[in-house]
C-alpha cells in the first residue's frame, strides 16, 4: 500500500522551476531514499510531503500529493498533517530544555498533563530511538549536554513521541561522525517496522545500506526510481548510471 502518492508535481521558487512533473509513490513501512547531485530538488520534494514549502515566499506548486488518498494541498489541517508526517533535519535541533522536556513538549502542547502518561511516552520514545540506556539517569539535564549523535537520536525520539505515520529525514547523518551515523542507520531497521520513512541522503552507500527504494533526481527531474538494488546495480538511465558509479555528483 502507498502511504503517499505524488502526481505530476511542479514546483517553482519564483522563476526557478525546481521540481518538474514529479510522480512517485511512497510505500508504507519502507525506507525510500532520495538521491542526486546538489540542487537537484531532493529537499524540496521532501518538504512538499508535509507542506514545509508553504513557509517559503513566492512558491508555486501544482499537481497533487495524496496522503492516504487525501490531497494535502486541498483543504487539510496543516498542523495535523505535520503531526502525522514528522520531520528530522540535517542538523540536530533540540529545544533549549531538558532531555525529558524535549520529548514531552509536543504532548504538553496538545494538553496532555498526566505525569504517568508523559513518563511512559518519554521512555518509549527514547527506547524507540535507541537512546534510553544512555540518558535514563540524566533525563532532567539539558539536551545540549548530549553529543551530536545523541542529539540527533533525541530529535528522532521527539518525532516518534507524536506517533507520526511518516518520518521525513533530510540528510540526518551529514553532521555526524561515522560511529553516530552507524547508530542511526541501525536504528532505521527498527523504525521501518512502524513508520514510513523518506530520507534525503548524499551518501550512496547509506542509500544502499538502509533503503528499500531509491529515487534519483537530476536538475529537478525524477530520472529513475525503483528497488534500491535495481537502481544501483542495473540503472536504466545513463544519468543514473553515471551518478551511482561516481562519475559525477
Ligand atoms: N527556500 C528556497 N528559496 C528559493 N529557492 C530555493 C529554496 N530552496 C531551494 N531552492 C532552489 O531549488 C533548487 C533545488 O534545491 P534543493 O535544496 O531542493 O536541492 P537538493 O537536491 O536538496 O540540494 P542539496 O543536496 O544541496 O541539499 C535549487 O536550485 C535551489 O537553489
Amino acid at each position: 500500500m502507498n502511504k503517499l502518492e505524488v502526481s505530476n508535481l511542479d514546483l517553482f521558487y519564483g522563476e526557478n522551476h525546481a521540481l518538474k512533473d514529479i510522480s512517485i509513490n511512497i510505500p508504507s513501512r519502507q525506507v525510500t531514499a532520495l538521491i542526486g547531485p546538489s540542487g537537484c530538488g531532493k529537499s524540496t520534494l521532501l518538504r512538499t510531503l508535509n507542506r514545509m514549502n508553504d513557509l517559503v515566499a513566492g512558491v508555486k506548486i501544482t499537481g497533487t500529493v495524496a496522503f492516504e488518498g487525501e490531497d494535502i494541498y486541498a483543504d487539510v489541517d496543516v498542523k495535523n498533517l505535520r503531526m502525522r508526517v514528522g520531520m528530522v533535519f540535517q542538523k540536530p535541533n533540540p529545544f533549549p530544555m531538558s532531555i525529558y522536556e524535549n520529548i514531552a513538549f509536543g504532548l504538553k502542547a496538545q494538553g496532555v498533563k498526566d505525569k504517568a502518561v508523559l513518563d511512559k511516552v518519554v521512555e518509549d520514545s527514547l527506547r524507540g530511538a535507541a537512546l534510553w540506556e544512555e540518558v535514563k539517569d540524566r533525563l532532567n539535564t539539558p539536551a545540549f549536554g548530549l553529543s551530536g549523535g545523541q542529539q540527533q537520536r533525541l530529535c528522532i525520539a521527539r518525532a516518534i513521541a507524536m506517533e507520526p505515520e511518516v518520518i521525513l529525514m533530510d540528510e540526518p547523518t551529514s553532521a555526524l561522525d561515522p560511529i553516530a551515523t552507524h547508530k542511526i542507520e541501525e536504528l532505521m531497521d527498527e523504525l521501518r517496522k512502524k513508520f514510513t520513512i523518506v530520507i534525503v541522503t548524499h551518501s550512496m552507500n547509506q542509500a544502499k545500506r538502509i533503503s528499500d527504494r531509491t529515487a534519483f533526481f537530476w536538475m529537478g527531474e525524477l530520472v529513475e526510481q525503483g528497488e534500491t538494488h535495481q537502481v544501483f546495480n542495473n540503472p536504466q538511465d545513463s544519468r543514473t548510471q553515471g551518478y551511482v558509479s561516481g562519475e559525477f555528483g
